[in-house]
């Protein structure tokens, strides 16, 4: 039996409040361990599409699947569910929790998902080596360079094996060395769990991982 598509967006529109339009009928599909990136004008609703799929906004229209799951016409806590199991985050937004250890932080999708603590743990010191931080699971972020905590986010992404990672600017604010390994860690770790990855940026460095790059006008997503 052949996987669903980590994501299918289909038909989706949203303007923002006061009423313009950022995008309409956008149609999107992402298969299992295919990685897309996503670029465009600042301003045009790059987040703002991430956001719609991560569950942060909600569409004026279209449908939204993930894993084969249709998010639309089920309760609220019914998406969280399917998000909280089947999506990892690499965003700005979900930041690592300062007063967390770093095995705490990775651990953080699993524990959500009541998971036993116990396992939870050792499966982060697991993906902690993964990401090349071996034996530091009881630091801090503090004592973590801005590249080590993005080596942590993408292990929380990853933890749980989710069918789709979603990743803003995952290299934004790093130099470009840094970026390149981080950029290639990300392929390593996505291709290796064979999610689906949508990568939103600016970066052409970041887009040459993809499988794909796509632009994002008003009328949606079109081939660069
Ligand atoms: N809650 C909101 N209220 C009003 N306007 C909003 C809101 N959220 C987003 N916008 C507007 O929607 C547009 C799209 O924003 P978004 O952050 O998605 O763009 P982007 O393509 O990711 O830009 P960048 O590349 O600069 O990050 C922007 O013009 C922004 O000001």
């Amino acid at each position: 039996m052949t996987s669903p598509p980590a994501l299918t967006v289909h038909q989706l529109a949203k303007s923002v409040p006061g009423g313009r339009r950022l995008f309409h009928n956008l149609d999107l599909t992402v298969a299992p361990g295919e990685i897309v990136a996503i670029m465009g004008e600042s301003g045009i609703g790059k987040s703002t599409l991430l956001n719609l799929v991560a569950g942060l906004d909600s569409a004026d229209a279209g449908t939204i699947s993930i894993a084969g799951q249709a998010l639309d016409d089920r309760q609220d806590d019914a998406r969280t569910i399917i998000r909280r199991d089947h999506v990892g985050f690499v965003f700005q937004a979900f930041h690592i929790l300062p007063h967390l250890t770093l095995a705490q932080n990775i651990a953080l999708p699993l524990v959500l998902a009541r998971a036993d603590t116990a396992a939870s743990l050792a499966r982060a010191i697991t993906m902690l080596a993964n990401v090349g931080l071996p034996g530091r699971g009881g630091d801090y972020p503090a004592q973590l360079s801005g590249g080590e905590l993005q080596r942590i986010a993408i292990a929380r992404a990853l933890i749980h094996d989710p069918a789709l990672i979603l990743a803003d600017e995952p290299t934004g604010n790093l130099d470009p060395e840094t970026a390149e390994r981080i950029l290639s860690l990300l392929t390593t770790q996505v291709r290796a769990s064979s999610a689906g990855l949508v990568l939103v940026t600016h970066s052409d460095c970041a887009a040459a991982i993809a499988d794909r790059v796509l632009v994002l006008g008003p009328t949606g997503l079109t081939p660069r």
